[in-house]
């Protein structure tokens, strides 16, 4: 039994990660489970608002918590992933790599596997005239992570979300899969120098 593929979406917020990641899911040719981080941290935040649903006797600045919080939840995120490729499962993951460090542990975690490195593609443009129409992100956020996330130059494959649909996107990355052939990207960014953050 093969280890499984790991399909990586790199866009910014509102670029159509999460759209694609849903058809990819719907389809049935190629079983996929969806991993976001954001799952991490609204599971784990959850958890702690049931186990400790009083206010706390001291306030602590957000910076704060995510600095004691945030390399662990990503720890346990990469973790998670890689033992359900072991166990021969097909991943889709769509977190924001807007910094060094979140790309680097990306990295050193599956530069070595099955990683398929999909640019998810939109203007800035039609960025910011998403966030407006959708109300629910802040806006300029996808502004704002624009140059850290669109950085890379090396993708296995790119889609652009201004002239494809998601179900089209979505299509052409199974295409892609069905193809057979080599996913070098990940390998090929690894040996360039990535500053820490
Ligand atoms: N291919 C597309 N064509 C047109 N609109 C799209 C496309 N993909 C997504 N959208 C629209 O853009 C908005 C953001 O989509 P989506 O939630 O998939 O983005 P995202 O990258 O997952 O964002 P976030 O990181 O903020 O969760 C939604 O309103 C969605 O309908």
């Amino acid at each position: 039994m093969k280890q499984g593929i790991l399909v990586f979406l790199n866009g910014t917020s509102s670029s159509g990660k999460t759209s694609i990641s849903t058809e990819l899911i719907n389809q049935k040719e190629i079983p996929f489970y969806h991993l976001s981080i954001d799952d991490f941290f609204n599971n784990y935040n959850d958890f702690i608002n049931n186990k400790f649903p009083d206010e706390p006797p001291r306030g602590i600045d957000h910076q704060v918590v995510s600095q004691i919080l945030d390399d662990s939840i990503l720890t346990l995120y990469l973790a998670t992933i890689k033992l359900l490729l072991e166990l021969g499962f097909n991943v889709v993951a769509d977190t924001v790599l807007n910094n060094d460090k979140r790309f680097n542990a990306f990295l050193d975690q599956f530069f070595d596997q099955p990683t398929l490195f999909i640019g998810v593609i939109c203007s800035k443009e039609e960025l910011i005239r998403r966030e407006q129409a959708r109300g629910d992100r802040q806006i300029g956020l996808a502004a704002s992570q624009f140059s850290k996330v669109y950085r890379f130059n090396e993708y296995d494959l790119e889609v652009n979300t201004e002239e494809l649909n998601p179900i089209e996107c979505a299509e052409k990355i199974l295409s892609f899969i069905k193809s057979d052939r080599d996913y070098s990207a990940f390998k090929k960014i690894s040996k360039k120098e990535i500053s820490v953050s």
